[in-house]
């Protein structure tokens, strides 16, 4: 197979285009993740619950706000444990610390969500 290109450099809307796709590239490489399902699932049965028991507009929209964060959160743990494993095939401090650290990260802004969504269940 020959080998891939670096794309060259674009400004202006060529830009703003070539970024949404290099997006969707990540969106498509994430979706093989099963956290990144587990909590896309999840998250997507919290706005339906919510809206379904009458909360309101707005905290539907801290509640896909925090969804959204998550996966961002997802998708740079993704990211660090792509570089690890490539850094670090065998066992090695840095990359145990690395990943502990990526999931860590995952896991507070997993516990934030949760805790918003009982909140606003409580206020519905
Ligand atoms: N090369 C390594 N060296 C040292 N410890 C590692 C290494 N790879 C993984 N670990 C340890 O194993 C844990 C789980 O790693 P793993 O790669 O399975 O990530 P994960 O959090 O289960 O994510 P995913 O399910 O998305 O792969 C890490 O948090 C880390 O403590």
């Amino acid at each position: 197979m020959a080998p891939q290109q670096i794309p060259p450099r674009k400004s202006g809307f060529a830009h703003f285009l070539a970024a949404a796709s290099y997006s969707v590239a990540g969106l498509k490489r994430l979706s093989r993740e099963s956290a990144f399902r587990q909590e896309a699932g999840l998250g997507l049965l919290a706005v339906l619950v919510l809206a379904i028991s009458g909360a309101p507009l707005l905290a539907l929209c801290g509640m896909v706000a925090l969804v959204l964060l998550l996966i961002a959160t997802e998708a740079l743990n993704t990211a660090l444990e792509v570089l690890v494993d490539h850094l670090s095939p065998q066992w090695s401090q840095f990359a145990k610390d690395a990943k502990d650290l990526g999931s860590l990260a995952v896991a507070c802004v997993a516990v934030v969500a949760i805790g918003y969504f009982v909140l606003a269940l409580c206020w519905a």
